[in-house]
């Protein structure tokens, strides 16, 4: 069985699906006990069903006994009330993204009134593209992990060639150039600007940012929505390219983070505007375990307060365009900088990445001031003949020797 559950301290009580093969999936809460060093941990499940579940943990993982199947029902209320706790406990740190469709209770549902409250009040379709992106990622993972069970990934996790240093890269070519590491975006499309490269050549695009001095690649691996997808990740990989790469995906369960590293994945990206404190808090440890780097990204105040605020963060992504809205802007960067959050991040030396929007000399020169040490870029750079050139113009300059 594999339950992979976040823990902060002892009392803490939190959702639980557990997915195994012998009950499709079965939900209760947990109890952490005993947190014990780094994932172990000691927990107590209870559910509310007629059923008994016994968990017993062990390392990352915890270990099934079940006694008793419980109703199919049962298992449908359950699951419904995970998802209604999962979308309060987001809206409880502020953050504006449900992660589930609050759709309707399960016929014989008689749990907390809150819930129904909170069920009754809000329509059932996503109210702007990012929620739309998190609900069906839920689904698309949950299709995905029937293919690739987290055991046969970790097997192969096992097996892969080890990672390369993703912030060392940024900070070298920061080193080097004098200017802001690039990362540059290998990306075919996005839900707000269409289709950026009729004829895409990731690998083609990939060879030519390397060769124009990009110190990482960033890949998209969205497929419905950007024209992604974990192939490209694979054949840049295999095609012997050396910038460590960054996997652009919308990461809502660990599961991805194995996925993303057995495909040969560098490093992965945490979007504040959708993970708790406590998935993000988790997320990062699950990488640094595997050995990939974690680029967490925010948008605004707030999400840079929550994020300043979690141990451990060594990069951060400021991001200019608006998940939810598209709006573009590059004063965004400026703006989380300033004041206090800008002394938190000088005192802690992390590395912060200006993101999206970025299209001349002036732009870097900008975001540089404002003081990132990484750029992250796609359409400016993707959509030129030559993206080596369109490296060069981005930075006014040849910065593959300098
Ligand atoms: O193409 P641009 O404007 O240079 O942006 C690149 C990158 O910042 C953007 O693609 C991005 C930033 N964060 C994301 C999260 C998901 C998907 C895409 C993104």
């Amino acid at each position: 069985m594999d339950a992979l559950v976040p823990v902060q301290s002892a009392g803490q009580r939190l959702p639980l699906r557990l997915v195994s093969p012998s009950l499709h999936r079965c939900i209760g809460s947990v109890s952490i006990r005993r947190p014990v060093s780094g994932f172990a941990m000691d927990t107590r499940i209870s559910s509310r069903s007629p059923s008994q579940f016994t968990i017993r943990s062990q390392q990352s993982d915890l270990k099934e006994s079940l006694g008793g199947v419980a109703s199919s029902s049962d298992v449908r209320i359950k699951e419904w009330e995970v998802d209604m706790y999962q979308n309060e406990l987001a809206i409880s740190q502020g953050i504006r993204i449900r992660r589930k469709p609050p759709s309707k209770a399960p016929l014989g549902y008689s749990g907390p009134f809150e819930l129904r409250l909170l069920n009754g009040q809000v329509a059932d379709s996503p109210s702007n593209i990012l929620e739309e992106i998190t609900w069906f990622k839920d689904q698309e993972v949950s299709r995905m992990k029937e293919l690739n069970p987290l055991e046969a990934l970790k097997k192969a996790v096992e097996n892969a060639p080890p990672t390369r240093d993703f912030v060392g890269a940024l900070r070298m070519a920061h080193q080097r150039t004098g200017f802001p590491g690039l990362i540059a975006e290998v990306k075919k499309a996005s839900p707000s600007r269409g289709i950026l490269k009729e004829n895409f050549d990731p690998v083609e695009i990939a060879q030519a940012y390397e060769r124009g001095g990009a110190a990482c690649l960033s890949v998209l691996t969205d497929q419905k929505y950007f024209k992604g997808g974990f192939e490209n990740l694979e054949a840049i990989r295999s095609a012997g390219v050396k910038c460590p790469l960054l996997c652009k995906e919308f990461v809502v369960d660990p599961w991805q983070i194995y996925y993303a590293r057995a495909k040969g994945a560098d490093a992965v990206l945490l979007i504040a505007a959708i993970l708790t404190d406590l998935e993000i808090t988790y997320l990062l440890k699950l990488s640094k375990k595997l050995g990939l780097a974690a680029l967490v990204e925010v948008h605004d105040e707030r999400e840079m307060g929550r994020v300043l605020g979690i141990e451990g963060i060594e990069l951060v992504g400021i991001n200019n365009r608006s998940l939810e809205t598209f709006k573009v802007d590059i004063s965004n960067t400026k703006k989380l900088l300033e004041g206090e959050h800008g002394r938190q991040i000088r005192e802690k030396d992390m590395i912060v990445v200006g993101e999206s929007g970025l299209f001349t000399p002036d732009d870097i020169a900008y975001v540089q001031d404002a003081g990132v040490k990484a750029v992250l870029v796609g359409e400016s750079i993707v959509k030129q003949n030559d993206p080596e050139k369109g490296i060069a113009g981005l930075f006014g300059r040849n910065i593959s020797q300098t």
